[in-house]
């Protein structure tokens, strides 16, 4: 992908409408690349000149076959996915659909229309799923398909090893074969990120962001989204003959390389926006506990009313639970270098979008949550009185 060789190469981005495929094809853009984006929701800003969107939905074959027609693609980003956070983590049927079925669709089509490269933007998801990771590499098994605890990051599981499993296949318009390689990010963050930090700035607005749990000791890593762009683009160079195809089958952590506290990294932000940054730690298992309940009533509610839970157990163990991976690989091979990157670009992008506290607020909502944050700590004592002391209350 040097763009000084090939200025004129295309490339395909599914989920090009999102927020990291939206900043990648501006990326590519800038770098002289024909840049195609495939999705079912058009960006949410206005697109840049040299820039194609086509609406299309992966699910549907006949849909990836009219964006893959009349062009000779020389990368395929597949980033389109569904089910990572909120309630959209509950819809099984539509997250296999998309995350399984629409692979196999790109898959197909690129080795039928002689597509050579495909990068697949997978998740630290495949390896973990709360279990303790420090400074794991891409040697980890993949975790065993039933111990997930949520059907995106089985999913996803599944349609990156497809992905790996198809590097090598010949392809039908040419003598060549499909190279393929997965990067598996940690949590994306930067400016106008809409997935996280906007429910998160919710809830910090609202009053919710009353307490934190877990170890005070836990890390986890994120990842800014122009790292990812720059390992994205590494990645595609690196299925090259130029680069002795060094990725070709290959998985690699892509992180900002820099542990951290889930809570201690958002600080700048709670902060930033002219918030207190909550004093009381609440332990894991109980926020695990009413995750689990929470999703217990979406299974038996949902379909009446298709709430948005506070947090799942996946979100509970993404951001409780020590989870940290090496770099290393994706140095060596890819020559990936994370840059340095803070919050606040992040804190003035909410600010100049009407966030942040101005002095007399009143959050709203607070006394519902202070009554759940009571509701919680009796149940902790209660959870830690022994059992005679409870039957006799
Ligand atoms: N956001 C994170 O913290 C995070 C962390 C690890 C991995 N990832 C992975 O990174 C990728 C991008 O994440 P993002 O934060 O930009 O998410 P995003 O939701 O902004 O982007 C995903 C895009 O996929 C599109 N899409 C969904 N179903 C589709 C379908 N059937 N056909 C075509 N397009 C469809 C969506 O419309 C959306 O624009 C995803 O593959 C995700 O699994 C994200």
């Amino acid at each position: 992908m040097d763009s000084r060789k090939s200025p004129k190469e295309t490339v395909l981005i599914t989920g090009g409408g999102g927020y990291f495929g939206f900043r990648l094809g501006c990326a590519l853009n800038q770098r002289g690349f024909h840049v195609i984006l495939f999705d079912i929701k058009s960006p949410a800003h206005p697109m840049p000149e040299g820039v194609k969107f086509i609406h299309g939905d992966i699910r549907h074959l006949c849909d990836v076959e009219k964006a893959f027609q009349d062009v000779d693609i020389a990368c395929v980003f597949h980033i389109a996915s569904y089910g990572m956070s909120g309630r959209e983590q509950l819809n099984r049927s539509l997250i296999e659909e998309v995350n399984v079925g629409g692979t196999d669709h790109i898959l197909q089509v690129c080795r039928r229309r002689g597509v050579p490269r495909l990068v697949y933007t997978s998740t630290f998801n495949v390896i973990f799923g709360g279990q303790v990771i420090r400074n794991g590499d891409e040697s980890l098994p993949y975790l065993p398909l039933h111990l997930h605890p949520d059907h995106y990051s089985r999913t996803k599981s599944i349609a990156e090893k497809k992905v790996l499993e198809a590097n090598g296949a010949t392809l039908v318009r040419s003598d060549g074969v499909l190279r393929t390689c997965a990067l598996r990010p940690a949590g994306i963050y930067g400016p106008g990120e809409q997935r996280h930090l906007p429910r998160i700035v919710s809830y910090i607005e609202r009053g919710l962001f009353k307490f934190v749990y877990g170890d005070p000791g836990s890390l986890v890593e994120f990842v800014h989204v122009d790292n990812l762009v720059q390992a994205h683009i590494l990645a595609s160079e690196a299925l090259t003959a130029a680069k002795a195809h060094v990725a070709s089958g290959q998985p690699y952590f892509i992180s900002d390389g820099r542990p951290v506290n889930n809570f201690e990294f958002l600080r700048p932000l709670v902060e930033g926006l002219g918030y207190r940054f909550p004093s009381i730690r609440l332990p894991l298992t109980l926020i695990y506990c009413f995750a689990f309940l929470t999703e217990m009533a979406h299974f038996l509610f949902g379909r009446v009313y298709n709430f948005q839970p506070f947090l799942t157990r996946t979100e509970v163990y993404k951001t409780g639970v020590t989870h940290y991976f090496s770099l290393e690989k994706a140095k060596k091979e890819l020559g990936y270098e994370a840059q340095p990157f803070d919050l606040q670009e992040v804190v003035d992008w909410f600010k100049a979008h009407g966030h942040g506290r101005s002095p007399g607020d009143h959050a709203s909502g607070c006394l519902v949550w202070d009554g759940l944050t009571v509701f919680l700590l009796v149940i902790v004592v209660l959870i830690w009185l022994p059992s005679p002391v409870v039957r006799s209350l």
